[in-house]
C-alpha cells in the first residue's frame, strides 16, 4: 500500500481522511483508507465494482452504521456527526442512485436543496448557486423547469441530482459515479460540468471506474481495491503506471 506523503501545509485540505475502516454487519469493507482533497482540486477515487468507492463516500457523509477513523472537513471533526450536519457544513453528496423527488418539478427539486451562501475562512465568498446559474450549467434542465422528476430521463435526473446538491452551495462535492449508466452525450455534459465547477472554485471527489473520464477532469487519483488504497498520485503517474492500471482498473 502507498502511504500518503506528509505535507507541512495541511491548511488547504478541505477534506482529510485518515485510517478509515467501515463494516457492513460483520464484514469489513474499508481498511485504513487515507485520502485528502485540497481547495480547488478534482480528485478521482477509482477502482472496480465492489472496491469500496461508494462505501468510502457514505462513511465520509456519516451514512455507515459502523466505521472508525479520523474524518475532518473544513477543520471540523466530522467522524461522529450525523449526515445532515455534515451536509450543512458545506459537504455535498450526489449518491449513485439518483434521489430526486419524482412528484416535484425541476424548480421544486432545486428549492429543496437550497442553503445559505457561504464564505471561505479567509472571508472571501465561496461559490454560490441560483437556479438561473444552474440552468446555464445544465441547459437541458433550463428547458424543463416545470417538468416533474418522474417524467425525466435517467440522465436528466442525474443532472437534477447534481444541480440540487449545488443549491446547497457546497465547498466540496462527493460525486458517486456520475458517468455510470447514462448515455454518451450525458457523459460528455457531465465532464464539461465538472470542468466548469472546478473553474468556479468547487472542489470534487469523484468516484469513477472509467479512466478516460477521470483523465478528462481530474488532477489526482486514488485507486481502491478490496477496501484498501493501492495507489495515489497524479493522473499522469496513473496513466504511466501500467501495472496499477492492469491490476486494479478495467483497462
Ligand atoms: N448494503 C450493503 N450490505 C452489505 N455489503 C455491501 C453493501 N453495499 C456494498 N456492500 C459490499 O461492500 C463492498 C464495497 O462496495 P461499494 O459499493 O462500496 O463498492 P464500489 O467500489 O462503490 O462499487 P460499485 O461501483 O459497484 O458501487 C462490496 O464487497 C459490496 O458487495
Amino acid at each position: 500500500m502507498q502511504v500518503e506523503p506528509i505535507e507541512t501545509n495541511q491548511e488547504q485540505r478541505l477534506l482529510n481522511v485518515v485510517g478509515l475502516c467501515a463494516w457492513y454487519g460483520a464484514a469489513q469493507v474499508l481498511d485504513d483508507v487515507g485520502l485528502h482533497v485540497k481547495r480547488g482540486e478534482v480528485v478521482a477515487l477509482m477502482g472496480r465494482n465492489g472496491a469500496g468507492k461508494s462505501t468510502t463516500m457514505k462513511a465520509i457523509m456519516g451514512l455507515m452504521e459502523k466505521k472508525r477513523g479520523e474524518l475532518n472537513f473544513m477543520g471540523v471533526d466530522i467522524s461522529n456527526r450525523p449526515s445532515h450536519q455534515i451536509a450543512s457544513l458545506g459537504l455535498g453528496f450526489v449518491p449513485e442512485d439518483r434521489r430526486i423527488f419524482t412528484d416535484l418539478t425541476v424548480m421544486e427539486n432545486l428549492e429543496v436543496g437550497r442553503q445559505s451562501a457561504r464564505a471561505w475562512p479567509d472571508g472571501t465568498a465561496a461559490p454560490v448557486w441560483t437556479s438561473d446559474k444552474l440552468f446555464k450549467l445544465f441547459p437541458n434542465l433550463g428547458e424543463m423547469p416545470r417538468r416533474r422528476g418522474g417524467r425525466m430521463s435517467g440522465g436528466e435526473q442525474q443532472m437534477l441530482t447534481v444541480a440540487r446538491t449545488l443549491m446547497g452551495n457546497p465547498y466540496l462535492v462527493l460525486l458517486d459515479e456520475p458517468s455510470e449508466g447514462v448515455a454518451p452525450v450525458i457523459v460528455e455534459q457531465m465532464a464539461n460540468m465538472i470542468v466548469e465547477l472546478k473553474q468556479r472554485g468547487v472542489s470534487i471527489l469523484l468516484s469513477e471506474q472509467n479512466l478516460h473520464f477521470a483523465q478528462l477532469v481530474c488532477d489526482r487519483a486514488y485507486v481502491l481495491e478490496k477496501g484498501q488504497i493501492q495507489f495515489n498520485g497524479s493522473m499522469a503517474e496513473l496513466e504511466a503506471n501500467e501495472d496499477v492500471r492492469r491490476a486494479y482498473l478495467s483497462v
